[in-house]
């Protein structure tokens, strides 16, 4: 591994690059002049034509460089004004879509581009690039689903992974398949395909040494310092010591000095901005107005969007967030960040079939990141609340997500996804792919066992993707799922699935506040289904419609109306994939038999029988397993049943569950069910 370390000049003498903002119309406007000025001021600017040069001479390059840098935002801008991408596109791979949507409008701005032009971004469900764009954000799942259609990814001459730390499933998949593509592209003698790897923080020679002993480029330097404080003591509630860690900054801090405070999910964040707004209240007059604006992945894009907003003079926002804001984000106007040190994970047992969702420690890397959210426009300060021994105690680096299960996909609990997306790549020999961190075989063959059963690939002399499989790898859903919609053809019930699947694929769209608790219970029983949880959601789809889907009407029903827009969207959205299919949108009005027989087709794996003292098992495991409480079927208590998930608790609970009979079992998966023991 070769290392380069790059010094800039100090800030103060530094010269400004003569081919960048000179060679253009530079606009007059103040606005303009702001941007021009803190991009020469990033640590990055001084060692730019070193790193072009770089760039230009090696096919691979890992840049390091601290939070804040200015890597996401300036490399891709240095290639393209040297010219490194003749003529093609550069694409910059982000783990999650707010980071790709916000520096892409950023970058759009420097550049003095329209959105879509120059420069643009394309994440699941919207692609806002045109021809002329040359410069593109994009989601690593979005990088990998083009793969699929251009394996050699033609149309790029720079792949810019960022934020590689992360090691998401996507991230992993796509640096063997990008490695792949520079290989195969050298082969054939096409154009070079450059790749460059950048982070803050990671395990660089482990990155060295898989692609190919790449050299390392450090950038030194970072913009604006942030005191970091440790709790001095361990804190029993993360929650609380956060509120009171805020209500603390907020008493003394002054006005639109901002806040973000990273949480674990939807609940504990919603929960917490009724907190905030609470403390606002208490202390109006003796401290600034509070604007408390929640960001976790379920809201819609828009709303995610109003963090960025700035903050109206004399108030201070307070962002609280999962750690879908803890990489690559600039959220104006941030000083404090409030770090509990803690994520939620979803954890897959591919012997159990179990999916776990724990609230876990973070990694080193993952609070370095955390900290980088403040000092981005000036100093800033980040609150750790763990003590410094805990600190110490972190992992170096988050575990690669494919080791662990899958956190990325909605309701996904294998590697089911990734491998029909790999086999779709032409991908075969999954033991033998190029992973840079190898998931267990046992959940490689879990995966492909299970793809088996759904008919999406069949072992002849090497495994391969059905016809059918090749359709489902169309869908940005897990595997059963796209099943359940290309089935739904047979069953005549398109529009039904439709509407189930979007509403599955998002957060719940219940909403049950903790002083209302009984009353949304009670709000909610009329939409519930003897047959299950499907049919009740459905049941909410065709009433939310046919009442336009009013404020009001979803407040009396506790219904999620954010959520419900949501899911409304993403069903928008599928509907193009089936159009593209040519799926007829047919309706089977009331036929509830054939909505369940089609769900059957999808989760026949999931199917469980109730025994005779009254508890159930998973037929697949014949592992125990009990009906959640917030089932629709928790106290009627059918023979068979379908879940969506299973769910690790005090005890291991379905979710989402289904009435069926065992006949269609059988009818979905005879080879599957001749081994189990059902009623003939
Ligand atoms: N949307 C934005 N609004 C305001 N300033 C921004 C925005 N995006 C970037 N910046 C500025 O540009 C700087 C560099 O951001 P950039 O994302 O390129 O850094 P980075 O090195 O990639 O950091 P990270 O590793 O944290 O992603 C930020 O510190 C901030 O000052």
């Amino acid at each position: 591994m070769k290392v380069l370390h790059m010094h800039g000049p100090p800030y103060k003498k530094m010269k400004v690059s003569k081919n960048l903002d000179r060679k253009k119309d530079v606009s007059t406007s103040f606005e303009y002049h702001k941007l021009c000025e803190a991009r020469r001021k990033l640590p990055i600017y001084p060692v730019q034509n070193r790193l072009v040069q770089e760039v230009r001479r090696l096919n691979t390059v890992i840049v390091i460089g601290e939070t804040g840098s200015g890597k996401t935002t300036q490399i891709p801008q240095f290639l393209f004004r040297a010219e490194v991408h003749r003529g093609s596109q550069i694409a910059i791979t982000q783990p999650r879509r707010v980071a790709a949507v916000t520096v892409a409008k950023r970058v759009a701005q420097e550049m003095k581009s329209e959105l879509g032009k120059l420069v643009g971004y394309c994440v699941r469900f919207e692609d806002v690039t045109s021809e002329s764009t040359r410069i593109k954000y994009m989601t690593d799942g979005m990088l990998l689903r083009e793969a699929i259609i251009d394996p050699l990814m033609r149309r790029y001459s720079v792949v810019i992974l960022d934020e590689a730390h992360e090691r998401t499933i996507h991230t992993d998949v796509l640096f063997g398949v990008v490695k792949a593509a520079q290989r195969q592209r050298a082969k054939k003698g096409l154009k070079p395909l450059k790749i460059v790897v950048m982070s803050a923080t990671m395990d660089v020679d482990h990155f060295s040494e898989y692609f190919n002993s790449a050299p390392v480029l450090y950038l030194e330097g970072r913009q604006f310092p942030v005191n970091v404080y440790y709790s001095c003591c361990t804190q029993s509630d993360y929650q609380f010591a956060a509120l009171v860690t805020l209500g603390q900054i907020h008493k003394q801090a002054p006005p639109n000095h901002d806040v973000l405070m990273f949480l674990t999910g939807q609940d504990e964040i919603e929960s917490m901005v009724r907190f905030v707004r609470d403390i606002g209240r208490s202390l109006e007059g003796q401290a600034p107005p509070i604007i408390a604006c929640p960001l976790y992945a379920a809201l819609p894009p828009q709303v995610q969007l109003r963090v960025f907003n700035r903050t109206p003079p004399g108030a201070r926002k307070v962002v609280i967030a999962t750690n879908i804001a803890e990489t690559s984000v600039t959220i104006p106007g941030i000083k404090f960040v409030i770090d509990p040190g803690m994520v939620k994970a979803r954890v897959f047992n591919p012997r159990s079939g179990l999916d776990l969702l724990k609230v876990v420690r973070i990694s080193k890397a993952q609070a370095l990141q955390r900290t980088g959210r403040a000092g981005r426009e000036s100093s800033g300060s980040c609150y750790r609340l763990y003590t410094e021994q805990e600190f110490d105690s972190f992992k170096l680096n988050t575990v690669p997500e494919i080791q662990k299960g899958d956190l990325n996909i909605k309701r996904m609990c294998s590697l089911s996804s990734v491998v029909l997306q790999l086999m779709a790549l032409g991908i075969s020999d999954l033991i033998h792919f190029d992973f840079m961190d190898r998931p267990s075989k046992e959940s490689i063959i879990t995966a492909v066992d299970e793809l088996h059963l759904l008919g999406a690939v069949e072992k002849r002399e090497k495994i391969q993707l059905t016809a059918l499989g090749k359709q489902m790898a169309a869908f940005p859903l897990e595997p059963r799922l796209s099943k359940v919609i290309l089935v739904a053809k047979e069953f005549s019930c398109l529009e039904e699935i439709m509407s189930i699947v979007s509403l599955l694929s998002g957060e719940s769209v219940f909403y049950t506040p903790h002083k209302a608790r009984e009353e949304a219970l009670a709000a909610r029983r009329k939409f519930m289904s003897t047959e299950g949880d499907h049919i009740s959601l459905l049941n909410i789809y065709k009433t939310y419609k046919s009442v336009g889907g009013n404020k009001n009407w979803c407040m009396e029903n506790y219904i999620h109306q954010r959520n419900m827009k949501t899911a409304l969207d993403v069903r928008n959205q599928l509907r193009e994939i089936c159009d593209r299919q040519n799926l007829p949108f047919k309706s089977c009005r009331d036929d509830t038999v054939a909505i369940r027989k089609c769900l059957t087709a999808g989760f026949f794996m999931n199917a469980a029988e109730l025994q005779r003292e009254g508890t159930y098992i998973c037929l697949s495991t014949r592992r125990p397993v009990s009906i959640h409480p917030s089932s629709s079927l928790f106290r009627s208590k059918p023979g068979y049943v379908l879940y969506n998930e299973l769910i690790q608790t005090s005890k291991c609970y379905m979710r989402d569950l289904c009435v069926v009979d065992p006949d269609w079992l059988y009818e979905a998966a005879p080879s599957h069910f001749k081994r189990k023991k059902l009623p003939t």
